[in-house]
């Protein structure tokens, strides 16, 4: 049995000596075959070299995890001012400082490490798996079957085709239409074309124009196939650069991991795989994704933060210095209070809430949380844009109409276009067929004719079937078409008897087209192009008014909510070179095929609450204007004037968006998107609902125009949702989307479930709600504290707190406040309204109670200052100190209670337990330790009864002004907020 050769390793490994061979020598170097490994090299393989898994998904070690949560802003800080702390001799302080830093920075790491197992064991459910050919045993025939990535070995044969992730380095043997994303690996964001060059020859084979046995095997390049000014894009739709590239990653004939197919499809074997991948070699770690809307807003705070604390010293030093008279001495203590201020349990925080939200939402409704902090940006959007097919409606069109082009019946139409996907299928080896070609093939091939139509099918195909399939190209998303040359069953020139009646040219006659043929002469094929009605009719040989005419045709079918496909056909003489885009030019047209594809039973419930969250839903579609203007009025998206329906929100509700005479009411085209600047863009995005005929590209403007105004997520499930996927804050899709579309997802829903979104919203704003109640409780009261202890250290002759008490205070917060990630504040606003977090508000609201809390402070200092007098023999610097951390402890308690994310309705919804637990044990740590053996260690005392009751009235006082103010807050932001979102603030969750 053989096995990859030893001394061949590094070629195999490499990959690179592959691109140097031809295809046989590089499928003789890895001791393969076009007809595939066998399973036992496979599994022999597999031991000698490892499972292909992509490279940094190891998981980190432990020292760089560490030294991560070290580096995060605020322990950054904190570890700053400990040096300071050390160098000038301020053991006291610098030990504190340590102790939070260390304890903060393995907490982070714990929670991260935590946090990513569940991740990874989430996307563990979906795993990721290739087409290989295999043979069972040496001598028995191939059979393809789909296998884990992590299983394939080098020497597998494996198939590609559109939404498919490049599996491992391959190189290509037959490749048919093919382009592929390589962003990731050569920063091009156009698809590149690949094809099989066998270099020796260099020469493409079975490639870049229609694939076929009889086309292109001893083909030249030509010119316009990476597309030309005179023949636009190559057939194969690609206008990438790279052609002339001289790095490895555009070698025409090799696809690298990482990389992504965008069109097309091919067949390829597989020469390095793991670790030894071109990928592997790039990138020690995966490229990290852009930063969303949720991270940046929580750094804002951070760095907003850090500029306060770095104020404090010397704020604090100037005062003492004016006050009191003392020089740097008072150092120590001013960076003591710096810390105060320091929220260090953040980082901490946020990673738990989000990842017991991912958790919650993975078990309830199989939601997977590829990105953590996705979650927070879906909380925050104000936005969702989605496809339409795949999404919105089933993705299983059913075959319902066939029609020739005067508009009459006609099963011939729904034949041609089948026979033509039945050949691209075969002769692309497409792994999976495309459900509109699915839909055709099944609809024509039963004997009773297509379902539900009384005039699609149901004719005798025998002779159709006769015609064989020369050279192919399967569908592009960016050119709406795919083509298929077929010859003549008699291509001697004497028509067939069974071909006669149905070829294409009796149809042309029919139509009134060009010519009246009757019989091919010797090596006379036809070119049959079906795609979008723009597409295929701007092809056919028409006169102006005749093709309105019949794009008028097209409306109407489409305004019906069918999808549309247009067939047409020309005569070619059979030749040696590839075909070419033009020969897709001067069709003759046969006439429209009309599919139903369902409502998703769900969508219609799903939109419904997204409406009612404030969430504004725009369709962004590839289909025609008027399919996506019926499918969105059947939804209650659109009325029937083209507005926005009345209840959904808006970024700018009431507008018509009838910005293109031609397209139905409220729909903008991607031709019209083209021509408004980005400011124009983000304009008329704002107000329209549906954007429909755009290409990738397109969608993907149109979603970064969105953004610009508001937290933008896009729902997509195809290869043709890839750029717009990347370019929206948190990419969506359902569990059944394309590979490279779920790999591009930072969610992906539960089956076609699409009510799920509303649940992770709605949990993405609790997140967002817990985060905000622990940056304004914690603030707040740091604030206050920090306050307070600048007018004590300036009135007092001693310390207002020692260090260690410092410490003590600061460790029972952290552990108190942590529950905080596990509390549900939910309310009726909450649920309206996107959950952003804005600096400039919070800052508002924590001066307002960190002022509050400052003054009960105050009086608490006063109510010491008696009970001190009162109590005889007492120490007063312990007694003040003592003092201080009881009602610090028990304001903090009482401050996590009523300042809760959602104000007063958040009342309505208890606490949750571990909250309850963590505000109990605060308040028996702060009335409990002083008087407990450890209080004297810590400087501490037991105070004169006398204090309790006057602290009792104190924060009976403290907590009504809270209440009070925190009721007042409310009522003014309601005031100033419309009742619909995007016209007033929005909240802060
Ligand atoms: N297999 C196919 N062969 C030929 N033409 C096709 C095929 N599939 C789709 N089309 C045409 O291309 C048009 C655009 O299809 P595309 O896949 O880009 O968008 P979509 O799937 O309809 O929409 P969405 O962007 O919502 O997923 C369709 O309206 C149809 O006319």
């Amino acid at each position: 049995m053989a096995s990859a050769p030893e001394s061949r390793g590094t070629a195999v490994r490499s990959g690179r000596p592959a691109g140097a061979a031809s295809s046989l020598q590089t499928l003789r170097l890895l001791e393969s075959g076009p007809r595939g490994l066998t399973e036992a090299q496979a599994e022999e393989r597999l031991v000698k070299h490892g499972e292909n898994t992509v490279p940094g998904s190891h998981p980190v070690p432990w020292g760089l995890r560490l030294a991560r949560a070290v580096g995060e802003p605020f322990t950054a800080v904190l570890l700053c001012l400990g040096l300071v702390s050390a160098v000038i001799a301020s053991w006291g302080t610098a030990c504190v400082i340590a102790v939070l830093v260390v304890v903060s920075a393995v907490l982070r790491a714990a929670g991260e490490r935590r946090a990513e197992r569940s991740v990874a064991a989430l996307c563990a459910v979906l795993p990721q798996t290739a087409t290989v050919r295999r043979r069972p045993a040496e001598g028995a025939a191939p059979v393809h079957r789909e296998l884990p990535v992590d299983q394939l070995v080098p020497g597998d044969v494996v198939r590609l085709g559109a939404g498919d992730l490049v599996p491992a380095d391959v190189r290509l043997l037959r490749a048919s239409g093919l382009t592929v994303h390589q962003a990731v690996l050569s920063g091009e964001s156009a698809p590149v074309p690949k094809h099989a060059v066998d270099t020796g020859c260099e020469r493409p084979v079975g490639n870049g124009e229609f694939t076929g046995p009889g086309a292109p095997d001893s083909a030249d390049p030509v010119p316009g196939a990476k597309g030309t000014a005179d023949t636009g894009p190559g057939i194969g739709g690609a206008t990438g650069p790279g052609a002339g590239d001289a790095t490895e990653f555009s070698a025409p004939h090799l696809c690298f991991q990482g990389s992504s197919v965008a069109s097309g499809s091919a067949t390829a074997v597989v020469v390095a795989t793991g670790a030894h991948t071109r990928f592997a070699d790039a990138w020690a770690t995966p490229p990290g994704r852009r930063r969303g809307t949720f991270d940046r807003s929580v750094r804002s705070v951070a760095w907003l933060l850090i500029r306060c604390m770095l104020l404090i010293p010397p704020v604090a030093l100037l005062a003492d210095a004016a006050v009191r008279g003392r020089g740097l001495e008072t150092l120590p203590f001013a960076v003591t209070v710096a810390v105060g201020l320091t929220p260090e349990m953040l980082p901490v925080v946020v990673t738990a809430a989000l990842a017991r939200a991912a958790g919650g939402l993975a078990r309830r409704r199989a939601v997977l949380v590829r990105r953590l902090h996705a979650l927070g940006d879906l909380g925050a959007a104000g936005v969702l844009c989605t496809d339409k097919t795949g999404t919105l409606t089933q993705d299983r069109p059913v075959l319902e109409c066939s029609l020739a082009p005067d508009g009459t019946p006609d099963a011939r139409v729904a034949q041609w276009a089948a026979l033509s996907a039945f050949w691209t299928l075969h002769l692309a080896e497409l792994p999976v067929p495309d459900p509109l070609d699915e839909a055709l093939l099944d609809a024509t091939v039963e004997p009773d004719g297509p379902a539900g139509s009384g005039d699609g099918g149901g004719a005798d195909l025998g002779g159709l079937w006769d015609w064989e399939g020369v050279a192919a190209l399967p569908f592009d998303p960016v050119r709406r078409l795919s083509c298929a040359v077929l010859r003549p069953p008699h291509a001697d020139g004497t028509p067939g008897p069974a071909a006669a009646p149905h070829a294409p040219e009796a149809a042309e006659a029919a139509a009134g087209g060009p010519g009246e043929y009757t019989a091919y002469g010797p090596g006379e094929y036809t070119v049959v192009v079906k795609g979008a009605a723009e597409e295929v009719l701007e092809r056919c040989a028409l006169d102006d008014e005749r093709r309105a005419e019949l794009h008028r045709r097209a409306a109407l079918l489409a305004e019906d909510g069918l999808r549309l496909l247009a067939v047409g056909c020309a005569r070619r003489r059979s030749r040696l070179g590839p075909y070419v885009p033009g020969d897709e030019r001067g069709l003759t047209f046969l006439g429209f095929v009309g599919l139903r594809d369902a409502l998703a039973p769900t969508a219609a419930r799903a939109l419904a609450g997204l409406a009612r969250q404030g969430v504004a839903v725009k369709v962004l579609t590839g289909d025609h204007p008027g399919t996506a203007a019926r499918v969105c009025r059947d939804l209650g998206l659109l009325d029937a004037d083209g507005t926005p329906a009345a209840d959904a929100p808006s970024q700018d509700a009431g507008a018509t968006g009838t910005v293109r005479p031609g397209a139905p009411p409220g729909v903008v085209t991607g031709a019209v998107v083209d021509t408004l600047d980005d400011d124009r863009l983000a304009e008329v995005a704002a107000r329209s609902t549906v954007f429909a005929r755009c290409t990738p590209a397109q969608k993907a403007r149109v979603v970064r125009a969105l953004r610009t105004r508001s937290t933008t997520g896009f729902l997509g499930d195809g290869v043709n949702d890839l750029a717009a996927l990347h370019a929206a804050d948190i990419g969506l899709c359902p569990r059944t989307a394309a590979p490279v579309a779920r790999e591009a997802a930072d969610v992906v829903l539960g089956a076609k479930e699409l009510t799920a979104i509303e649940d992770a919203v709605a949990a993405g704003r609790r997140c967002g709600g817990a985060i905000a109640s622990y940056l304004r409780i914690v603030l707040s009261s740091n604030l206050g504290n920090v306050l307070a202890m600048l007018v004590a250290g300036v009135l007092l002759p001693f310390l207002p707190m020692l260090p260690a008490q410092v410490l003590v205070q600061n460790l029972c917060f952290d552990a108190a406040q942590l529950a905080l990630a596990f509390d549900r504040p939910g309310t009726v606003e909450g649920r309206r309204r996107p959950a952003v977090l804005r600096p400039r508000a919070l800052l508002g609201f924590v001066t307002g109670f960190g002022l509050l809390n400052a003054a009960a402070d105050v009086a608490t200092f006063a109510v010491l200052a008696l009970a001190v007098r009162h109590g005889t023999g007492t120490d007063s610097a312990a007694a003040f100190h003592s003092g201080w951390f009881t009602e610090n402890l028990l304001t903090q308690a009482m401050v996590m209670l009523l300042l809760r994310t959602g104000g007063s309705a958040a009342y309505a919804r208890r606490p949750a337990r571990p909250l309850l637990l963590a505000v109990a044990g605060l308040a028996a740590v702060g009335l409990l330790l002083p008087l407990s053996p450890l209080g004297a260690p810590l400087g501490m005392t037991p105070l004169p009864w006398v204090y309790y009751p006057m602290l009792a009235l104190v924060l009976c006082v403290y907590g009504a002004a809270l209440a009070l103010a925190r009721a007042a807050g409310e009522r003014r932001a309601a005031g100033a907020r419309p009742g619909r979102y995007g016209k007033g603030r929005k909240s802060d969750g």
